[in-house]
Parts: structure tokens; sequence; C-alpha cells
């Protein structure tokens, strides 16, 4: 009997876990900034309604739709995860993929990782500070083609919750119908993993070597997906390496016997 968990969902954070955090700060966030003030003057509901929600959270009541851009422009300077904002550049991203002025990064254990994945039936999601559909964008177009199809659910800070909060974790475990003791949160932030693992998740940190080192304290980390899905010790429910250690046990135990009636 295997001491190894069974993990039936893996949920992983994107920036600085699937992707490069500096591709994202060289790339998606200046081509954002750039863009916020032509999109704050196209004034569909849509926009308007993210202008207020900005105006509500910045404390700016009867600010101009110009200083509400100044707002939304200071929170890309400084890496502020606000959902108008990241509602906002998931729109202006969705535009730059559609006129192939972006390309989404992910590391190259990702497509392997998610492929072992949905060989073995885990289910992968995402849950990061990105919109809903700047996850889906994201990963429809990366460096190694559409890997869109290898996800099943997006979460973000909109329909789970703040990823500091452990409310958000037991959310996401609800809305996928696994309980948490059989899904594995990876993430390059302590304080997500700390949240993950008081909802009742297993955890892994990601140390990308392009990243400063980071004190994961009692949370078991790796290099990539592969190491990291190692250092946690997990299986799925529906192991290839079970299923071969299975093979090799029975093949060992007829040769055995075989042997036996040979002598
Ligand atoms: C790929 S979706 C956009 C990522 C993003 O805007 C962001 O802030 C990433 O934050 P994360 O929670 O994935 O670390
Ligand atoms: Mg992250």
């Amino acid at each position: 009997m295997s001491r190894q968990p069974t993990i039936d969902a893996v949920v992983l954070d994107i920036e600085g876990t699937t992707s490069s955090l500096r591709h994202l700060r060289d790339r998606h966030f200046p081509y954002s900034r750039a863009r916020i003030a032509e999109f704050t003057r196209r004034g569909t509901p849509e926009i308007r309604s993210l202008l207020d929600e900005t105006a509500r959270m910045a404390g700016q009541p009867g600010a101009t739709d110009a200083e509400l851009a100044a707002t939304l422009q200071r929170w890309v300077d400084e890496d502020a995860k606000t959902p108008p904002l990241k509602a906002l550049q998931g729109m202006i991203w969705a535009e730059a993929y559609a006129a192939g002025e972006l390309m989404a990064h992910v590391y190259t254990d990702v497509p392997v990782a998610l492929r072992m994945w949905r060989d073995e039936g885990v289910r992968v999601h995402t849950f990061s500070s990105g919109s809903v559909q700047a996850q889906r964008d994201w990963f429809r177009h990366t460096d190694h083609g559409d890997l869109l199809p290898l996800l099943a659910r997006c979460f973000d800070t909109r329909n789970a919750g703040p990823k500091a909060d452990p409310d958000s974790y037991s959310a996401i475990g609800r809305a996928i119908e696994v309980p948490p003791s059989r899904i594995l949160f990876a993430s390059d932030r302590p304080a997500e993993l700390d949240a993950a693992r008081r909802a009742g998740m297993r955890t892994v940190g990601l140390q990308r070597p392009e990243n400063p080192p980071t004190d994961f304290g009692e949370h078991p980390w790796g290099r990539d997906l592969a190491d990291a899905w190692a250092a946690a010790g997990c299986r799925s429910s529906d192991s290839l390496f079970c299923k071969r250690s299975d093979v090799v046990a029975e093949a060992t135990r007829r040769l055995s016997s075989l042997n036996a009636k040979e002598l």
C-alpha cells in the first residue's frame, strides 16, 4: 500500500510558477500600461463599470476618466493585483494576441507536465490574480502552442477570492468538487501556499532558477513542475508509475514461480 498522498486535481499559480515573472514584467505589463488611456476612452458599458470599480477601490469618487486611467497606470507600476486592473489588462491582451503583438510564456516543463497529468486523470486548474479571460488567452497563445485544452478551470480573485485567503482555496475545492486533501496547489509565493495549506490542500513551492531564492518554510519545493510533483511526494489515482510497479511486481512473481517449477 502506497503512503504517497493521492491527488485528483492540481491547481497552478501562473506568474512565477508556470510562467516567467520577467516575461510578464518586461512584455505584458508595459504593453497594457501603454494602452490603458486609450481603452478607458472607449466608454463601453464594460469599461464604464471597471472605471466605476476603480474609483470605489481607489477612494476617488467624482474622479475624471483621465484621473482613473492614471490610477490604473499607477497600479501597473506598483504591480497591484486589483480586479478592475486585471480585467482591463485581460481585454487589452486579448487584442494584442489577436493582432499577433504578444505571445504568452510557459516554461518548457509545463506542456510536458500538463500532458502527464491529463494521461493520469489528474485535472489541472489555474488560480491567478490575472482575470479568467487573461488566463484562458494566456494558455491559448503560448510559445508552446495552444495549451488551453489541457486545463479544466481557471480561478481568479473574482470567482475564488484573494490568493492569501484560505477561504479562496476552500471555494476552489467546492467548485471543482474535490476534497482539499486530494488537491495539490503549486505557487512561487509562500503566503499563497500557507493559505492553501490552511484550507487543507497539499502544497508545493516553485523555485524557478531565474528568481531569487525563496524560503518555502515547511512546504516542499521544486525547480520545475516534474521536480515539484516529485518533491510533493504525490501520486495520481491512476498513476502510470503505480501501474508500472504493479506490472513489474506481477512479472517478478510469475518469473519466480516459473523458476521454481524449472528447478
Ligand atoms: C496570465 S494571467 C496574467 C497574470 C497577471 O496579470 C498576474 O498578475 C499574475 O499573478 P499570479 O497570481 O499568477 O502570480
Ligand atoms: Mg505567482
